[in-house]
């Protein structure tokens, strides 16, 4: 019977979140960067294909490429092309160079693509962005995308305060009856941006109240909300123990380190220069140290001497 790689937690990996570079062509003002600040030389073509073919001896069967701008490698279709067979192989990207290389980037093996829209109006993205011109490359790159067949699009919409949170029923608008979902996702605290933190527990409420129908996802435990021909998905990580408690991706650094937890940089594992043998320790290593960042407060116990009150 194949292995597979559990946490002490019993959370059972089944991705690989992978960082290709650090850098990127825009300056979002509440940027993560995957929680990453590696400085060592980027993850190289044959690192990625080793780790994701061992990966892949332990159930793991998905790869999202992140970063940093993954677009900014000008390899990438050659990542792609090395991978194993896999179940999903993604990509999110900030979309802006993304139209001419789509259908290539299908070809090479890509499934879909997730693209980050945070709004419709092209003045508030160059002050999210802090660059300027680049709205209508993303458009272009949406429409490549759904062109290409990289789908389903999802919309990556980071909800701001006094920023966006008046588009909702724009973006909606925008995805009804097209092969995009709206993924609303709450700020977390990154370079100072948490002035901008809205309440999305308020809007999900909203949404749920109007929905159709909505689906739990395993990863994450994140609701999907349809609304009349419009998918949004809820993405609520902040003080969350049951998104951590569901959370099945291992992370993988620009700089070709495994990084257990998007939060957390003092439990990094090397992985440069090691053999085949060694990547596969690591591996197991790794996922032996992993914990839910956020856990659930533990449910007081009756002391002996208390009256445990009774069912009814
Ligand atoms: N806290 C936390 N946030 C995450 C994690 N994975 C993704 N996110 C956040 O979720 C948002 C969407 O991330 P994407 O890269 O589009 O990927 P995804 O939505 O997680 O994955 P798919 O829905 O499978 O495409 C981003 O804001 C991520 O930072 C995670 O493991 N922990
Ligand atoms: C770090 S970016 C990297 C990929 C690509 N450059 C992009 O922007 O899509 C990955 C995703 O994280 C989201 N993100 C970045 N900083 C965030 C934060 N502080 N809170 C929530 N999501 C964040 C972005 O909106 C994007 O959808
Ligand atoms: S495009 Fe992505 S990596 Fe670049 S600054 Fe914005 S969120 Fe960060
Ligand atoms: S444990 Fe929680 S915060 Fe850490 S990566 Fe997983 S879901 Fe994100």
């Amino acid at each position: 019977m194949q292995e597979s790689l559990v946490d002490n937690y019993g959370r059972r990996v089944t991705s690989l979140r992978m960082s290709l570079t650090n850098r990127c062509n825009l300056q979002c003002i509440y940027c993560h960067n995957e929680g990453e600040s590696g400085s060592g030389g980027e993850i190289t073509v044959d690192e990625i294909a080793r780790l994701v073919r061992i990966a892949t001896k332990y159930g793991v069967d998905r790869v999202k490429f992140s970063g940093g701008e993954p677009l900014l490698r000008t390899d990438l279709e050659d990542i792609l092309r090395a991978l194993p067979p896999l179940k999903d192989i993604s990509l999110t990207t900030n979309g802006t160079l993304l139209a001419p290389r789509a259908k290539g980037l299908k070809e090479a093996g890509l499934d879909r693509v997730n693209i980050s829209l945070d709004t419709m109006d092209s003045g508030r993205f160059d002050l999210i962005t802090q660059r300027k011109g680049q709205f209508s490359r993303v458009m272009d790159g949406i429409n490549a995308a759904i062109d290409a067949g990289l789908t389903p699009v999802k919309l990556n919409m980071v909800y701001l305060k006094g920023i966006n949170e008046d588009e909702i029923e724009r973006m909606i608008e925008f995805i009804r009856g097209r092969p995009l979902v709206l993924q609303v996702i709450e700020l977390m605290n990154f370079k100072g941006a948490f002035k901008y933190h809205a309440d999305i527990s308020a809007l999900e409420h909203s949404l749920k109240a109007r929905a159709d129908d909505y689906k739990c996802r395993e990863m994450h435990r994140r609701t999907k909300y349809y609304l009349n021909g419009a998918e949004v998905e809820i993405v609520r990580p902040i003080d969350n123990s049951e998104f951590c408690m569901n959370c099945n991706r291992l992370r993988v650094t620009s700089d070709f380190k495994l990084k257990p937890c998007l939060l957390r940089n003092d439990n990094l594992v090397s992985l440069r220069g090691l053999d085949d043998e060694g990547l596969e320790k690591a591996l197991r290593y790794t996922v032996g140290i992993r914990e839910p960042f956020f856990k659930a407060a533990p449910v007081a116990m009756p002391k002996k001497s208390e009256k445990v009150p009774s069912e009814n």
